[in-house]
């Protein structure tokens, strides 16, 4: 079931965005009025292929860099005039360690809660209370170059909750980790929403982002193709797909080449057959499994399983983040493989 935000307040309120680097011939623009935002209690992940202008949105909203025009806000608060309030109320933590390796866990993060102006006895406290929360108190007296990846990763979340902020930003935050590590990265970052902070989320993982987001936002070529709940994400880009496994590769090219044509009302080149598996897209969801099934039980053929599914975020992923631009933007992949991607 998907999680329900909290509260509809909005935490980060972004409002027509643009960025471009360079200038005259060399003026590039990255984010061409990109709008969103995030309430409390809540998870927006930024999905996008390479270069689509993720990291230039995190450093903005940052405040590490200036909008060429639009606004961003922070619980009110405009990320440039009012930049020194915006920067209390967020926290960065990227997929490459902040800490440091020479000393422990406990001291590194008493460390960061000193930078943070809290007082020797008060960051020993917070440190405490970090290490516990985040299961490093039993390596709290550990040096940190002898904790794994996701020790580390923890460690490094930890730090930038010294100060609990309303809005994190996690870019990429299980990159190199097992699917352990993963796994309890995950559960933490769920209690930090549930604990009412607003996160923006950039991952590689579209697993991660099923898992995780409320909300998902494509960015391909500057803008937001597409956006939503992981399942409208899903269901936005169509139809169901349906899985048919015969008992012999003879039965699945014959299904193809005839009876599922001949049943469906669709050209042969509409179903795939791989090894014994017939896959094609049912646009008509369960009518077009039942007759599909029917067709081949007709003509003899043994249908061993049979399945319709949702397409996954990967296939929307790999559909949609490298398409042509309508605007005549560079395609970074081509079509044969976007269209094998479906
Ligand atoms: N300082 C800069 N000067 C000029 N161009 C830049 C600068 N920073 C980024 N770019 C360009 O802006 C585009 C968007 O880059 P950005 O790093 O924001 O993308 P991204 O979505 O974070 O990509 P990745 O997933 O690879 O990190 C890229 O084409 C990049 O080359």
């Amino acid at each position: 079931m998907e999680h329900i935000a909290q509260t509809p307040d909005p935490v980060l309120v972004v409002s027509d965005i643009h960025k471009s680097y360079g200038t005259g011939a060399k003026r590039k623009e990255v984010l061409k009025g990109l709008s969103l935002s995030i309430p409390a209690g809540s998870i927006l992940s930024l999905l996008g292929a390479n270069g689509a202008g993720k990291t230039t949105l995190v450093t903005m909203l940052s405040t590490l860099m200036l909008p060429t025009s639009g606004t961003a806000s922070v619980c009110g608060y405009d990320i440039v005039r009012d930049a020194k309030q915006v920067r209390e109320l967020i926290s960065l933590t990227g997929q490459f360690a902040a800490v440091d390796a020479e000393l422990t866990g406990r001291e590194n993060l008493i460390f960061f809660a000193r930078l943070r102006g809290l007082s020797t006895s008060a960051a020993k406290i917070r440190a405490d209370e970090l290490l516990e929360r985040f299961r490093l108190a039993d390596a709290a007296r550990q040096l940190v170059g002898s904790y794994s990846g996701g020790m580390r990763r923890r460690l490094d979340i930890a730090a930038s909750l010294i100060v609990k902020p309303r809005l994190l930003f996690l870019d990429e935050p299980t990159t190199g980790l097992d699917p352990l590590s993963r796994r309890e990265l995950w559960d933490l970052v769920e209690e930090l929403r549930d604990d009412g902070v607003a996160i923006l989320l950039t991952t590689q993982y579209l697993d991660e982002a099923e898992r995780l987001a409320d909300t998902i936002v494509l960015l391909r070529d500057g803008r937001s193709v597409l956006e939503g709940s992981p399942a409208q994400v899903r269901s936005q880009f169509g139809s169901q797909i349906c899985r048919l496994e015969l008992d012999s590769h003879e039965q699945a090219l014959r299904a193809c080449s005839d009876i599922l044509p001949a049943r469906l009302g669709l050209p042969a080149e509409s179903f795939t057959a791989e090894g014994l598996t017939v896959s094609f897209t049912a646009a008509g969801g369960a009518d077009d499994l039942t007759r599909a099934i029917g067709a081949l039980k007709d003509a003899d053929a043994n249908v061993d399983s049979a399945t319709l599914a949702m397409p996954s975020l990967d296939d929307v992923f790999l559909d949609m983040a490298f398409e042509d631009s309508a605007g005549g933007g560079a395609a970074v992949k081509d079509n044969q493989t976007a269209g094998d991607a479906r």
